[in-house]
């Protein structure tokens, strides 16, 4: 296994400490969280057992495979926990968030928990966000005009793409903004707020509770002072 995935690995591992059987948890997308799904899947092997809300149909897909139960919004209100990767942390804890595309659902949750602790390998770790192009969920309808908008605040929007445009798990396009170093994470997300059609943005602003960051030969546990 390369080694920036083993240290993922022993992050997703690392954080399944704070999940305790019985819990309902938000379960995060992306390599990174699937190491906590598979950590947790080994405890369910020994009897333990855990509700988990996914935030995307991917997500959904690994939890069954190791037996965490699947529920959802109809059923909770409130989570024990939320556990998620994240593509950038800044130096204040803010993230940029979304580079697989689930970054609304992975809000949703995020917000719903009472502790939202992220897991990160160092790479991730930054001064300021902004080297990591910042996903963006809008409305297809009209994005053209969504797109033109965020287009004049500098942020250089690209519509993702795969063999097609890119649609998320709720139907959305995403567009991938590569602006630079962001200077003001939090007034950049009340701005993109405005803008008609944008549906969320990939900055996580003052949600993070701890970050475990996994690094070569150790795991530093950060917790995030509110
Ligand atoms: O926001 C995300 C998905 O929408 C992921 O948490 C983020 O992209 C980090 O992924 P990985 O753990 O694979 O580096």
């Amino acid at each position: 296994m390369a080694d920036l995935e083993m240290i993922k690995r022993k992050v997703g591992k690392e954080a399944s400490q704070f999940v305790e059987s019985g819990m309902t948890i938000g379960l995060g997308f992306g390599s990174t969280a699937y190491w906590l799904i598979q950590a947790l899947g080994e405890r369910v092997k020994n009897g333990e057992i855990f509700y988990g809300v996914p935030t995307s149909n991917q997500t959904a897909e690994w939890a069954k495979e190791v037996g965490i139960h699947l529920t959802d919004f109809a059923h909770v209100t409130t989570l024990d926990v939320a556990i998620d990767g994240a593509d950038e942390v800044d130096e204040n804890f803010q993230l940029i968030k979304g580079g697989g595309g689930a970054l609304l659902r992975e809000k949703i949750v995020a917000s719903a928990a009472k502790e939202f602790i992220v897991i990160v390998d160092y790479t991730k770790i930054v001064q300021k966000l902004g080297a990591f192009p910042l996903p963006i969920e809008i409305i297809p309808f009209g994005y053209e005009r969504t797109q033109k908008q965020i287009a004049d605040l500098g942020l250089h929007p690209a519509l993702r793409k795969e063999e097609e445009v890119y649609l998320t798990d709720n139907g959305n396009y995403i567009l991938d903004c590569d602006g630079g170093v962001i200077e003001n994470p939090s007034e950049l997300s009340h701005t993109l707020h405005n803008i008609p059609g944008v549906v969320e943005s990939g900055l996580f602003i003052d949600m993070a509770a701890k970050v475990i960051v996994g690094k070569e030969d150790s795991i530093e546990i950060l917790d995030v002072k509110k």
